[in-house]
This record gives structure tokens, C-alpha cells and sequence, in this order.
């Protein structure tokens, strides 16, 4: 995730709490002195953080701390959380496009600051989405810009406007969008030439571009990397033309990305998306309570619906919805599972927005985890129908008749049929034994959620409304205790609850269910095998 380091030294400040038999004062001053470390290490404004310091201290020590120390580090956690999002909260609504009519986006931003990347990184998460999307090339200063727009157009099969011999970027601006105006694009994006420097003539042509155009909203792209100085470029940018919002890259991994977020928050143009990589499906919509839900490990449910919503993966399994919710599950449910998590984009941002997965995340690399998913989907593909089915069937001996066999079926599968399954995918056995391991213990999870009817939303609504200490009692016994206690407890996981609502919470359990990653457990394993039918 981005700001990895960010949250965990945010998350490493409150975990003190956890283990300090009393919270004072002084203790409080700790916590508080570790997190504004934290966040001036990440280029955070030396005065923004005194603030945020106050702010936070002036908020805990005012409330009276009824409950003991749990009431008290839930109280300083909710502080910070709160504090975090005004931090990064603009004061502003960004532009949304609507359905059926031209939608037209100008991008601005010095050379360099990845507006190309971010163009096609934009339109396909448009076009992902179901609308009419294409790009338009007006960027006549940089050689290569026109070949870059065309091969990320083609990659992505969304058309594009431009023409290598036309070196008037207004003339190419007019025409491009003229011309996707005319054949009904519901969302158009223009390019604009970048600079190395915010040069005059930079801001002239982008006036000029603009003019033409008359986008609905100019868009800045800008480079995290140079921290809290973006606020900066980004107010002689919004002084030239009407800035509507920022998308801000290169957040993979920069120490002063916390700095860069912070900063253009406070200029009150909000920020949309982040780039978090140079594929196109390291961009992220920025949301400032998503986001510092995600950094404190919390996980962000809303983004995490999105993204399934995106991928119509529950649309498309009505079966084994329905399977799941009587608590079976099959290695063909695994596979559909690990289908859903690989078409959902990059799988370190995936685990992030999972409620207290990214600290299980820590100290394992995204890459590997798709490495590892992309061996189990060749496994799969070695097995055969009734095996993904987990119709174990064995011949054996029948001992009432001599020299004739009966058909038996096993619960698990028998050592030949993985070695079998190990050579067709050109997998080490262990590798096999791993992936069943991982279906075991979801089975397990899926089992007992299905069980207590966590899988249905009818059942989970009337169990929230009739006895909710009750329902909170089954999701604690059905999930993985580490887990749970990088939610915050079951006190957060029932906030949760609360905020969002119950067809989306039950959605979420069985994507859940299904998340079988290497190194998480499910619910500490499930007893009872697959299911014969
Ligand atoms: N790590 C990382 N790299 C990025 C991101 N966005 C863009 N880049 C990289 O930044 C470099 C510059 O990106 P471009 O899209 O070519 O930049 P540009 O602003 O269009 O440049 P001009 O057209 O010259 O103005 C490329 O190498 C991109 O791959 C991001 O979010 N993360």
C-alpha cells in the first residue's frame, strides 16, 4: 500500500497503548510524539503537524476516559483517525461526469509529472467501468508523447486523436475534441504538452488549449516526490486556469508522499486518484477516509465493494453464492475466488482495503503473493472436473467380492492425484499441498460463517437489528483472531457494522471466504472435509 511506512509507524505509535497497564497523560505525550515523528518523516508541514498533535491531545484528554484503558485507546485511535481525515480532507466537491453527454477533461502538470501514464491510467478506469472513452494528443513538445498516447490507446483499445504532422497543439486540441464530441464520447481527455519549468509560455498555451476545449475540468497532474512544495506548483497552475481537481502520482513507496497529499488537501482543489505505479491499475480513487483507514490497517470496505461491484464477480456466481451461503466450497470456488482478487487489479492495494489484512501483509511481498496465486491457478488447471468439484472419488477393493471394485469417496485428496496434479502444472508437491491447506482452512471459515448465516444478508439484517452483541459474538468465533485485533477489536469491527450496510457486509464475507492468500488464515482452519455429493 501506499505510505506503507507511514501507517505502520502510526500503528506501531498506538500499539503502546495496548500494552501500557495505564493510560496517562504521559503516555498519551508518547503515543503523540511517535505519530508526529511519523508524519514529519513523511514531509507533513512542521506547523501541520503541531496542529494535528494538539488537536489530537486536546480531544482525548477532554473526554473522560469511562471504560478504562480499552475506552481510552479506542478514543486516542478514533482521535487520530479523525484528525488524519480533516488533514486530507478537501473543501471542495470534485467534477462528476454524467452518463450520456460529452464529458471532457483537460490534463495539465509540469514534464515528467507522469500526466501521459495518468491519461490512460484515467480512461481505463473509465472505460473499465462501461463508458464511451478516448484520448486526445495535444502535447506537440515532447517527440515521443503522440507514440506513447498511441500504444497505451492500443493496449487498452480505447481510441485516440492526434497527428504527428500538426504542430499547433491548439489547432490538435480544437480538432481531437471536436471530432469524439461529434461521435458521442461520453468521457474525452486531452493531453497538454509538459515543461521542466512553469514556464510562461507553458501557461500560454495551456490558456489558449483550454479556450478551445472548454474542458468541464482541468485536471493537474502532479509528482508526490517533491513532498509539500506541490502546493507550490499546484497554486501557480490553478492561478493560470480553472484547476478543478489533482490527481497525484508516483505514491508508490516515497517517503514524502504524506507531505504531497497534506499539502494540495489544503489548497482546497481535491485530490480524485493517486497513481501508486506505472501500470495502468496502480491508481486508486482518493477518498481521505478510505485512505487513512487503509493506512492505520483498518481497511477500507467501501473501496473494496467498488472494486467487486467493477468486477460483477458476484453477478457472475450466482451458484456459488448460493453454496457458500449453506457453508460448502468447493476448489472450483477457490479458483472463482482467486479469479475475482487477480481481475481486481494490483493485489497489495486489494489486501490493503481488507480490514486488518495489510498488517498481515507486512513483510510479504504483493509480487510474490500473485506469483503464488498464478501456481495455484495451474494447479487448477491440472485438475480434473470432479476433482474441482472435491468429488474425491477412490477405487478400492471390494472385500465382500473378491477381484472387484467399488467406488469410494475420500474427503481429501489422496497423495497420487496431488503428485498427478503437481507434474501436469509443473509445480513442486508442496505446492499442491499449500493450495489445499489454503482451501481447508476457507472451507473452514465459509463453513462456520455459513453456519450462523453471516452469508446472508436477509438473516445478518434481522440479526443486527434483534441482537447485535449476539451477531458480533458469531463474526468474532468465524474470523481469524489476528485479524480481528488489527481491526481494532471487536469494538470497531461493530462500528463497522454500523456504517456500512448489511448486503454490502455480507458480500464482503464471502469475498472473504474466499481469500485464501498464502500465509492467512481463515478462521484457524476448518474441520470436516469437502463436501461428498
Ligand atoms: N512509480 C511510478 N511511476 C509513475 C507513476 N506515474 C507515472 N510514472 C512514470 O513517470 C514517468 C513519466 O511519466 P509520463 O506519463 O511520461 O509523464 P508526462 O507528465 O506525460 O511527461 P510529459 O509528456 O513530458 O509532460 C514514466 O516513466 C512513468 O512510467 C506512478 O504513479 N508511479
Amino acid at each position: 500500500m501506499v505510505l506503507q511506512e507511514l501507517g505502520s509507524k502510526i500503528n506501531s505509535a498506538l500499539s503502546k497503548l495496548n500494552t501500557a497497564t495505564v493510560i496517562d497523560e504521559e503516555t498519551i505525550d508518547e503515543v503523540l510524539k511517535e505519530i508526529a515523528k511519523a508524519l514529519l518523516s513523511s514531509d507533513v508541514n512542521v506547523r501541520v503537524v503541531a496542529e494535528v498533535r494538539n488537536n489530537i491531545r486536546k480531544e482525548v484528554l477532554s473526554e473522560a476516559a469511562a471504560g478504562g484503558a480499552t475506552n481510552k485507546t479506542r478514543q486516542i485511535r478514533n482521535a487520530v483517525f479523525s484528525e488524519l481525515v480533516r488533514l486530507l480532507s478537501p473543501s471542495k466537491e470534485p467534477f462528476t461526469p454524467k452518463r450520456g453527454r460529452c464529458n471532457v477533461f483537460m490534463f495539465v502538470g509540469l514534464q515528467g509529472s507522469g500526466k501521459t501514464t495518468t491519461i490512460a491510467k484515467f480512461a481505463n478506469y473509465w472505460a473499465r467501468k462501461g463508458w464511451k472513452t478516448a484520448m486526445v494528443c495535444c502535447d506537440t513538445f515532447r517527440a515521443g508523447a503522440l507514440d506513447q498516447i498511441k500504444q497505451n490507446a492500443i493496449k487498452l483499445h480505447i481510441p485516440y486523436y492526434g497527428n504527428p504532422l500538426e504542430a499547433d497543439p491548439v489547432k490538435l486540441a480544437e480538432e481531437g475534441t471536436e471530432h469524439f464530441r461529434a461521435e458521442k464520447y461520453e468521457i474525452i481527455l486531452v493531453d497538454t504538452s509538459g515543461r521542466h519549468h512553469q514556464e510562461s509560455e507553458l501557461f500560454e498555451e495551456m490558456e489558449q488549449v483550454q479556450g478551445v476545449v472548454q474542458p468541464d475540468e482541468v485536471i493537474f497532474v502532479m509528482d508526490s516526490t517533491i513532498g509539500q512544495a506541490v502546493a507550490e506548483q499546484a497554486a501557480a497552475f490553478k492561478a493560470s486556469v480553472p484547476v478543478g481537481s489533482v490527481i497525484i502520482t508516483k505514491l508508490d513507496g516515497h517517503a514524502r508522499g504524506g507531505g504531497a497529499l497534506s499539502a494540495v488537501a489544503a489548497t482546497d482543489a481535491p485530490i480524485t486518484f493517486i497513481g501508486t505505479g506505472e501500470h495502468f491499475d496502480e491508481f486508486e480513487k482518493f477518498d481521505a477516509n478510505s485512505f487513512v483507514s487503509r493506512l492505520m490497517g483498518m481497511g477500507d470496505v467501501k473501496g473494496l465493494m467498488e472494486k467487486l461491484k467493477d468486477t460483477k464477480a458476484l453477478e457472475k456466481a450466482p451458484e456459488m453464492m448460493e453454496r457458500m451461503q449453506k457453508g460448502q466450497f468447493t476448489l472450483r470456488d477457490l479458483r472463482q475466488q482467486f479469479q475475482t482478487v487477480m481481475g481486481m487489479g494490483n493485489l497489495g492495494q486489494v489486501m490493503s482495503m481488507i480490514p486488518g489484512m495489510s498488517q498481515m501483509m507486512q513483510g510479504q511481498d504483493s509480487d510474490q503473493a500473485t506469483k503464488r496465486i498464478q501456481a495455484f491457478m495451474t494447479c487448477f488447471d491440472s485438475m480434473t472436473e470432479d476433482e474441482l468439484d472435491c468429488i474425491f472419488k477412490v477405487r478400492k477393493p471390494d472385500p465382500s467380492k473378491p477381484g472387484e471394485y467399488i467406488t469410494t469417496f475420500e474427503k481429501t485428496l489422496s497423495e497420487s492425484r496431488m503428485r498427478r496434479i503437481a507434474k501436469g502444472a509443473g509445480v513442486p508437491l508442496e505446492g499442491v499441498l499449500a493450495l489445499m491447506q489454503s482451501h481447508k482452512q476457507f472451507e473452514g471459515m465459509v463453513q462456520k460463517m455459513g453456519k450462523s448465516g453471516l452469508m446472508n444478508e436477509k438473516q445478518m439484517q434481522q440479526n443486527m437489528k434483534r441482537n447485535p452483541g449476539a451477531l458480533m459474538e458469531q463474526l468474532q468465533k468465524s474470523m481469524d483472531p489476528r485479524m480481528l485485533q488489527q481491526m481494532g477489536g471487536t469494538g470497531n469491527l461493530m462500528n463497522l457494522m454500523k456504517q456500512m450496510d448489511m448486503g454490502a457486509m455480507g458480500d464482503m464475507m464471502k469475498q472473504m471466504g474466499g481469500m485464501g492468500l498464502p500465509g492467512m488464515g481463515g478462521g484457524g482452519g476448518g474441520r470436516g472435509g469437502p463436501k461428498r455429493r
